[in-house]
């Protein structure tokens, strides 16, 4: 299978600061993948040289197969900014025909790609009464003009509210389905969590972590919690068999290594009866996120 991106210890450096250093990312046709990390911790300047904006100092980036920023890369990757600003004056429809035009291609298509973002009901509205989600969604609909095979997108769901960010990431999901690579940033890491196939964690330009979260995870080894419910009466009896375990509104609650995990629940399990209910809650992507781009003195 051709790799949509391919990077190979990438090194980027501005007056002494290596913004980028040693950075190897591959991406495939249909995989979502998100980039993580702290301010400074150089998501921007990577995604300014895949999208040929600045050049680099050693390494390797190919972008569908060639050099970044070169015609046949810039004709095969779209970009959607932060905050992308449009003419408030046009109307969606008008905008994305302007758009279409600049590529070289029909404006007639603009009500199609509008009607795929789900602004089509709006298109004939000024932009300038648009809200932030449909804003962003004028951003995607622009980013899809001569359907591109590699997405990237900085921060797209900043500002937007929990249905526009759901709405967003859906977009995405059928776009990836339909065989596109997406780059994202996000610093909202519960949607990155469900909706991406890897993370790449960054700090202070170093890739601290990358793979799926279920990798991360497991590198991690960050202890599991777990909350026990006993039946009426037996909630003592359960607490001096599970050292550690303290009591929070009639629960028990404990936290133990993964390594632990299997161990304590076959104990808990010979309780049988006893035990009402028991929840195990694995480490979030906030956890595994500090865990991993910890910044030693900050
Ligand atoms: N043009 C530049 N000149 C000098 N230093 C720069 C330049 N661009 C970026 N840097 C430095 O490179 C490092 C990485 O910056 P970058 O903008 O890539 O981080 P980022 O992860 O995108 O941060 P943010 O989340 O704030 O957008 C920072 O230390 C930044 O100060």
């Amino acid at each position: 299978m051709t790799l949509t991106l391919k990077i190979s210890a990438l090194t980027k450096t501005f007056a002494g600061v290596k913004a980028l250093d040693a950075v190897s990312l591959d991406i495939a046709p249909g995989q979502r993948v998100a980039l993580l990390g702290h301010n400074g911790a150089g998501k921007s300047t990577m995604m300014k040289i895949i999208l040929g904006l600045i050049p680099y100092d050693s390494g390797t980036v190919e972008v569908c197969g060639g050099r970044p920023g070169a015609p046949a890369a810039r004709a095969q990757v779209a970009y959607l900014p932060e905050n992308a600003a449009f003419h408030p004056a046009l109307t969606g429809q008008e905008q994305i025909a302007h758009y279409l035009s600049l590529r070289g291609e029909s404006p007639k298509l603009a009500m199609d790609l509008l009607e795929r973002v789900g602004l089509h009901a709006a298109a004939r509205r000024r932009i300038g009464t648009y809200s932030k989600g449909m804003r962003q969604r004028v951003g995607l609909a622009q980013a899809l003009i001569g359907k591109p095979r590699l997405l990237v997108l900085d921060e797209p769901t900043s500002g937007l509210d929990p249905v526009s960010r759901r709405d967003f990431y859906a977009l995405l999901d059928g776009l990836a389905a339909e065989g596109a690579s997406i780059l994202l940033s996000s610093h909202a890491l519960t949607e990155v969590e469900a909706r991406t196939d890897r993370i790449l964690i960054l700090s202070g330009g170093r890739m601290v972590a990358m793979g799926t979260l279920a990798d991360l995870r497991r590198t991690a080894a960050l202890p599991v919690a777990m909350q026990v419910t006993a039946r009426n009466g037996y909630i003592s009896e359960l607490a001096a068999a599970l050292p550690g375990a303290i009591r929070v509104e009639g629960d028990l609650r404990l936290t133990c290594a993964q390594d632990e995990k299997l161990p304590i629940l076959a104990r808990i399990a010979g309780f049988g009866d006893k035990v009402a209910d028991i929840e195990v809650v694995p480490p979030s992507l906030e956890d595994i996120y500090s865990h991993f781009s910890r910044r030693d003195g900050q």
